[in-house]
């Protein structure tokens, strides 16, 4: 993004006039009627992110927001967009999508306050809810439809009573994780939702941890977009105190419950948000907290959709202290009165952690964050105070303390966990990702053989790796003795290889691909040699007998033959069909894979390049390049005793 279009924290973006001095919601250009809104709700002055992005947004830029957990990024576009709704009413107006249900509740809530004055319909599309009573909602043209990805493809696909297609804008909060493959992936889904709402629309993007999806992002802001960056030395608030506590992987619960202990003790009101990394973790520990009568309630994927709710409900209202959850709740849930985030895994991605711990130390309040930390997850912990730019402070507890709990612990946990088995708690979460695929549309069978089709490839990608590494390795310890095979297909025979093929020496021809007339070419490079290729073999496909010729006649050598394959971008062969394209590459691979040699290596299509890349593909991976054969010349091709 140039820098014409980014704003800085204090810069107040698209109102220069505005720097230097505190403006309140009425300079920013909002109407009185928002501004008397903002006003009931205790919203004084609008905060840095409010301040940049809200005039960008009345001016009709596209806008990224990003700007640290708790800092009012909510607002930062609802109250543009009311803006907006209040001067060309009409439904659907507005779409905003979020990754989780709970956030679209949120939003959705936030909206009808601040929109209350207009008579606002809002219509909240998530997962887990009837989703007839949703079709019957969106046919009714409301202003504003709040969603998760998932369950708004699934309404455009299956019906045609409401359409998004006059959008004016498309909201996308905590936008780097709708477009981050994670555990949910809504890649899919998206496609289907950009593929329905106009391309004349504002786009407005808002995130604590934007900047590394950027690229992608911008991708979907480009009507003047404007681009807003909290400029801050660290990426956590700094009401957060932030700590960790090194501890044994199996103690870490009774370590957890002298924390909590000491809490109740030393605080009246207190509420605490407990991380997990996954369902099961969750279940085990809300059940052992509750065992030692801490008042806590469980959120996790897991559990139906109403008692998700209901659980959020009772934490809020504080019912309930404790909320255990996994990262579920991580983004974007406004609690303010959570004064403790305890990670009970420490995350594997820096910004999980930010979000995690952005549950608290909201809107300016104080809030903690303690890390439980094992010898394992040290490097995580160096990685997370390099993205957030702090370094944890380590949290000293009394040790003598959790030792006298720590059998009691041990054995309550156990016990939570044998009960846990007893209700089939894994067996559950099995039926219930396969009502979650069938509700999706999926084929849960086709989706498990697809999962392990994709676990077998990645083995296999990663088995060649290995393979090639050991290659290096060996042409590094003997390059005299080692040889490159380098494979090069096109359908244009003038192309590859300048005219119909007569390779003499051992190798007449050599076929590979599906049965379809293509040629094949391979060249066989001598690092150590001064002039490439060696050997240069072709054929149309089909010469099965020939292939054979092939392989008998190269092998045994006494060399280490690595084989390079290579599909050229430019190449005929790359203009087909991609299905093709992969089909070759499979079954060159399955060729290569039969080779009697020593050491055959099949390297995956490479992307630059025309059939001539072949003989550039060794560069990457070998030295010295072979350089005075940048293409297949014709009548160059030399036979090579082997
Ligand atoms: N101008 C303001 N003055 C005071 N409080 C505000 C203002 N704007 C928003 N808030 C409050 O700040 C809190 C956090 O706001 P919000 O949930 O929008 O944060 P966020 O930046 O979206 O955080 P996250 O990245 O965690 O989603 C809310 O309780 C909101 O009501």
């Amino acid at each position: 993004m140039s820098s014409a279009c980014a704003g800085k924290q204090g810069s107040h973006g698209a109102r220069p006039e505005l720097a230097g001095r505190m403006a309140g919601f009425a300079e920013l250009g909002l109407s009185s009627w928002l501004v008397e809104q903002c006003r009931q709700l205790g919203l004084k002055q609008p905060t840095p992110v409010q301040l940049g992005c809200i005039p960008a947004i009345l001016e009709g830029r596209d806008c990224l927001g990003c700007a640290k957990t708790g800092s009012g990024k909510t607002a930062a576009f609802v109250l543009p967009i009311l803006q907006k709704l209040s001067e060309d009413p009409y439904g659907i107006f507005c779409l905003v999508l979020t990754p989780t249900r709970e956030l679209a509740y949120q939003i959705a809530e936030q909206f009808r306050v601040l929109g209350k004055p207009l008579g606002l319909k809002d219509c909240i599309i998530v997962g887990g809810m009837d989703m007839v009573a949703q079709a019957l909602e969106l046919s009714r043209k409301p202003h504003v439809v709040i969603a998760t990805p998932g369950r708004l493809a699934d309404h455009l696909r299956s019906s045609n009573t409401f359409s998004i297609k006059k959008i004016r804008f498309l909201v996308m909060d905590e936008a780097d994780r709708l477009l981050e493959q994670g555990c949910t992936d809504f890649t899919v889904d998206l496609e289907a939702i950009l593929a329905a709402v106009p391309t004349r629309r504002q786009t407005l993007l808002f995130s604590a941890t934007l900047t590394d999806t950027l690229k992608e992002l911008q991708g979907l802001a480009t009507n003047q977009p404007f681009f807003w960056e909290a400029q801050a030395p660290v990426r956590t608030v700094e009401q957060l105190d932030q700590r960790y506590l090194l501890v044994p992987e199996k103690v870490k619960d009774a370590y957890l419950v002298h924390l909590i202990q000491n809490f109740q003790d030393e605080h009246e009101d207190w509420s605490i948000i407990i991380f997990t990394n996954t369902c099961k973790t969750c279940q085990i520990l809300c059940m052992m907290l509750r065992k030692f009568n801490f008042p806590t309630v469980a959120l996790h994927s897991m559990m139906k959709q109403k008692e998700r709710f209901a659980a959020l409900a009772k934490f809020k209202s504080s019912i309930y202290r404790i909320l255990i959850a996994t990262d579920v709740a991580s983004r974007g849930l406004d609690i303010p009165t959570v004064q403790v985030v305890i990670n009970h895994n420490t995350p594997g991605l820096p910004k999980i952690y930010i979000h995690r711990v952005g549950r608290t130390a909201r809107a300016g309040r104080q809030g903690q964050a303690i890390t439980l930390v094992t010898q394992y997850d040290i490097h995580l912990v160096h990685a997370i105070e390099e993205q957030i730019k702090k370094q944890l402070e380590e949290l000293s507890v009394e040790e003598a303390k959790v030792l006298q709990i720590l059998t009691q612990v041990n054995v309550v946990r156990r016990e939570c966990e044998i009960k846990l088995e007893a209700a089939n708690f894994d067996e559950k979460k099995e039926i219930n990702k396969r009502k979650q695929l069938i509700l999706e549309g999926k084929d849960p069978d086709l989706e498990a053989k697809r999962k392990a089709e994709l676990a077998k490839i990645k083995q296999k990608n990663r088995r060649f790796k290995e393979k090639v590494e050991q290659a290096l390795q060996r042409q590094k310890a003997s390059p005299e003795r080692h040889m490159v095979m380098c494979l090069a297909w096109d359908s244009s025979p003038e192309r590859t290889v300048g005219g119909p093929l007569h390779s003499p020496g051992p190798a007449q021809s050599l076929s590979v691909g599906p049965k379809t007339p293509m040629l094949c070419t391979a060249q066989l490079f001598h690092p150590a040699a001064p002039s490439w290729p060696l050997l240069r073999a072709s054929a149309k496909h089909q010469a099965t007998e020939k292939e054979r010729t092939l392989t008998t006649s190269l092998g045994p050598t006494p060399y280490t033959v690595t084989l390079v394959t290579s599909v050229g971008r430019a190449g005929g062969c790359y203009r087909a069909p991609e299905q093709r394209h992969v089909a070759c590459q499979e079954s060159l691979n399955k060729w290569v894979s039969q080779l009697p040699w020593s050491d055959s290596v099949a390297v995956g299509a490479r992307e630059e390049g025309s059939a001539t890349g072949a003989s550039q593909a060794p560069q990457d991976i070998m030295s010295p390049p072979p350089t005075t054969h940048s293409s297949f010349p014709s009548g160059q091709a030399q036979s090579f005793e082997l």
